[in-house]
């Protein structure tokens, strides 16, 4: 048999989509919030892997519940202040506990309109878009990354793509006028611990779609950089984006078997392949990100 030193690498633990829903009584009027919170714990933990003593293995049935109750404790708020209130307790209370990541996905609901008006506690889930955040606190430092998965865009206009090589392999017509679409998922590195999580994601949201629709598209990877560098250029307390955005293909049909034109008037709308534009734009002067990206 060969001599093998076998060691244990980097390792973590923690209890995935914990799904929380709040519902805030303010009379008749309820406000609800509906999270799916991940804990993922780092430290001290090599006797359990080696020989299986748990001495210092905070459950994840006791991450769990720790959720829960500190949903109830107080109010939960905007995601990024509840995942720190989350990842600090496990680091502050467990002393062998020395790095913790909260991630959480919020989903939005809006009201049921009845009779033209927003109904007191009957809501529409919003659509597959969701809010997220993911924290790293480690000793007395934390990190927090904001973001949105699942935006679906389209624009009709505005958008072309040519001047690509062609080979013997391609097939792609060149286009100065196309359907541009695609699902934004988005993340924002903060620099620092920002007091208005809300407001920031508000308008970060809001430049990034305001940038989809009005820059004039050569290519998704041309719409990318444009999205990140106008958050970059509005918003100081974002130090880095990281965007993945998949190329929705509109096809326009051949409608002439059938005597017809298409004047780009009629797509096949391809959910696969798609093309995957993903990228990072960031402050040249940008603070180290320290374990803020995956993997933790
Ligand atoms: O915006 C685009 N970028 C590409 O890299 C690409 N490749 C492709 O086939 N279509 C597109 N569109």
């Amino acid at each position: 048999m060969i001599s093998l030193a076998v060691i244990l690498g980097p390792n973590q633990y923690g209890k995935a989509e914990v799904r929380l829903v709040t519902v805030k009584r303010d009379g008749l009027v309820h406000h609800i919030k509906d999270l799916t919170v991940s804990t993922a714990l780092r430290g001290e933990l090599a006797a359990t892997h080696l020989t299986g003593d748990n001495s210092v293995v905070v459950a994840t049935d006791t991450q769990k519940n720790t959720v829960y109750a500190f949903a109830k404790e107080s109010p939960v708020g905007e995601i990024e202040d509840f995942a720190l209130r989350l990842a600090r307790h496990f680091v502050d209370r467990f002393g062998h506990i020395t790095s913790a990541r909260v991630m959480i996905d919020e989903h939005g609901w809006d009201r049921i309109a009845v009779e033209g008006k927003p109904h007191e506690h009957s809501f529409l889930r919003s659509g597959a878009e969701k809010r997220t955040t993911a924290v790293t606190v480690q000793d007395d430092r934390s990190w927090v990354v904001s973001g949105l998965a699942d935006l679906v865009v389209l624009k009709s206009a505005g958008s072309e793509f040519h001047g690509f090589p062609r080979d013997e392999y391609t097939t792609l017509a060149e286009t100065d006028d196309r359907i541009l679409a695609t699902a934004v998922t988005a993340r924002w590195r903060h620099q620092g611990e920002n007091a208005g999580w809300g407001e920031s994601f508000r308008e970060v949201r809001r430049i990034m779609l305001e940038t989809f629709a009005t820059k004039h598209s050569l290519s998704l990877q041309q719409t990318l950089y444009s999205m990140g560098e106008a958050v970059l250029t509005h918003r100081p307390e974002v130090a880095e984006v990281r965007l993945s955005l998949p190329n929705k293909h509109h096809f326009a049909v051949d409608l002439s078997p059938f005597g017809l034109t298409n004047d780009n008037e009629v797509f096949y709308a391809a959910d696969r392949p798609y093309g995957l534009i993903e990228g990072t734009v960031l402050r040249d002067d940008a603070e180290d990100a320290g374990p803020a990206w995956n993997p933790h």
